[in-house]
């Protein structure tokens, strides 16, 4: 048994900050990680790096077909998919290796790969892959280890090929036609970017609209705007059973009772992420889970069991990297400083990496009604951006929700190619609470894109003249 001040399971988007600072603070730590190729978790090895690298890739190609829309032509438009992948494979070997140096600087860091679980709630085994075994103690425990691919239970899909998030990053060829079960973020993003680098694709979701957490006159548009690029969608569907034939995997799916199948060359699940929670042996240290088995964590990160902390996807998310990583900023606060740092009303982003993106923040429409708040909303079309134009870009809608009380942005979803920088501005506004009617007035350079939030907030006076919206706050 070798006894530690703080144990880190996972090399997560939290642990890995978070034994810089506490090694700096002088504690003696021990980071389990699975394996050296997993070191750094998901978002740079399998996660956002490959795969934001590949759909930059996949917009050059796109871009290049739609040059005549200026006038210019390409002749024998070709793709060297090696060399994509390659490029991709040396993004990610390149912040693999400065995170490995940056690491072996860590003083009084001990790293040791093999899977980690607890054994008592200060005590965890570490099963090493040469076989043996290392036993660690320590009063503090951090469990960083991230969620898996969430496999649904599909008739004969354990009997065929067919690819996960991860498996589909390293095709060495582009599908000819490839099918995609689950129709959220992965579904969309990859989708779109094999659909530019050639594939036929064909998107089913068992939802009544794509992302379906978000707002339908966010998501419709959207829709559209992909299915202008050639990409099938095929919603309320149930995928029944899969086969192979040959070098085919055909795939049988209900929409109201009624049966349907659709054959295509690859096969993408992404139906959302499981905890890795249940590789732990969280009964053995007493930790509570939900009712999906992620860790149950209350604002300041703490589980059911004293000193025992869970950040990122493990704890039920929101599974973003930025949300891991603001995790490990209020560990470090309230284990080093004494803080008192939580989660709550922590405004949060995200965007979809599909072009156009999908940039939110705060709240949607629904979250508004569903918390039954005092809103409004505001929206333009794309075709309102001078930008766009000018970029042949014009996607959107724009949108915002705004408190009627207090006139301040409540959230966002912005459907434009730059949509996450330009709800990034918002999000700006929100933290320093500079009310909506800022942006009618305010001075944005021209013309860019963020300067379409002046078009967008103007509609503020139309409310107010229709509704007597916001008399206190705008006149
Ligand atoms: C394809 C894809 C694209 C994504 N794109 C984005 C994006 O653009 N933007 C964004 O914000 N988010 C994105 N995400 C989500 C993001 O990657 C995750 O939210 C983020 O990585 C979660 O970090 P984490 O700290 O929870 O730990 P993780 O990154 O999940 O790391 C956990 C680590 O713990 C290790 N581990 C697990 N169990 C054990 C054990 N028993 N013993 C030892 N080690 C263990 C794992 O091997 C892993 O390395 C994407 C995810 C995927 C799959
Ligand atoms: N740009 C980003 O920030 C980014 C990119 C990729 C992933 N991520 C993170 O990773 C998580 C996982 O992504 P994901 O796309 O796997 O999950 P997701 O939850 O975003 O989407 C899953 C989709 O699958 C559908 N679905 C579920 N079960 C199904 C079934 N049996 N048949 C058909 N459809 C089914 C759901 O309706 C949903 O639309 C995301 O929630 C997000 O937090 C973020």
């Amino acid at each position: 048994m070798i006894k530690k001040d703080a144990i880190l399971i996972g090399s997560g988007q939290a642990n890995v900050p978070f034994a810089k600072k506490l090694s700096e603070a002088g504690w003696k730590i021990v980071m389990i990680e699975k394996s050296v190729e997993k070191l750094g978790g998901v978002c740079l090895n399998v996660g956002c790096t490959p795969t934001k690298t590949l759909i930059a890739s996949a917009k050059v190609m796109h871009d290049i077909k739609v040059a005549g829309k200026h006038g210019i032509s390409v002749s024998d438009l070709d793709i060297n998919f090696k060399k994509t992948q390659q490029r991709k494979d040396a993004i990610v070997e390149e912040g693999k290796k400065g995170m490995i140096k940056r690491m072996g600087e860590v003083k009084n860091l001990e790293i040791v790969y093999g899977k980690g679980s607890f054994k008592d709630k200060n005590t965890v085994i570490v099963k090493m892959e040469n076989g043996k075994e290392k036993e660690f103690s320590a009063p503090y425990i951090f469990i960083d280890a991230g969620a898996r691919p969430a496999i649904p239970k599909i008739k004969n899909l354990d009997k065929i090929k067919y690819y996960d998030s991860t498996g589909i990053l390293e095709l060495k060829e582009i599908p000819k036609k490839l099918i995609v079960v689950g129709g959220g973020y992965i579904g969309l993003e990859l989708g779109q970017m094999y659909s530019r680098f050639g594939s036929k694709v064909t998107i089913l979701d068992n939802s009544s609209t794509i992302m379906s957490h978000e707002d339908e006159d966010v998501t419709k548009p959207l829709q559209e705007i992909l299915e202008k690029e050639g990409m099938n969608f095929i919603l309320n569907s149930f995928v029944e059973k899969v086969s192979e034939n040959g070098k085919n995997v055909s795939v049988t799916y209900k929409i109201k009772g009624k049966e349907h199948s659709i054959t295509g060359s690859h096969l993408l699940v992404v139906t959302g992420r499981i905890s890795n929670a249940d590789t732990l042996n969280t009964k053995a240290a007493g930790i509570k889970l939900d009712e999906k088995g992620f860790i149950k964590v209350n604002s300041k990160l703490e589980t059911n069991v004293k000193n025992i902390f869970a950040m990122g996807d493990i704890n039920g998310g929101p599974q973003f990297t930025h949300i891991s990583y603001n995790d490990f900023v209020i560990m470090t606060e309230n284990i080093l400083h004494k803080g008192k740092r939580t989660t709550k009303g922590r405004i949060v982003p995200y965007t979809m990496f599909t072009d156009p993106q999908v940039g939110r923040v705060g709240l949607s429409e629904n979250q508004a009604k569903k918390q039954k708040l005092d809103y409004s909303v505001i929206k333009i079309a794309g075709e309102r951006i001078t930008r766009g134009k000018e970029t042949a870009q014009t996607q959107g809608p724009w949108k915002a929700v705004i408190d009627n009380k207090s006139g301040q942005i409540l959230g966002a979803s912005i459907v434009c190619t730059e949509g996450g920088e330009i709800a990034t501005v918002l999000q700006m506004a929100m933290l320093g609470k500079i009310p909506a009617d800022y942006f009618p007035t305010g001075i944005f350079a021209h013309p860019t894109y963020s300067e379409s939030l002046n078009t967008l907030f103007s509609q503020i006076y139309t409310l107010n003249k229709n509704k007597n919206f916001l008399k206190k706050t705008f006149k």
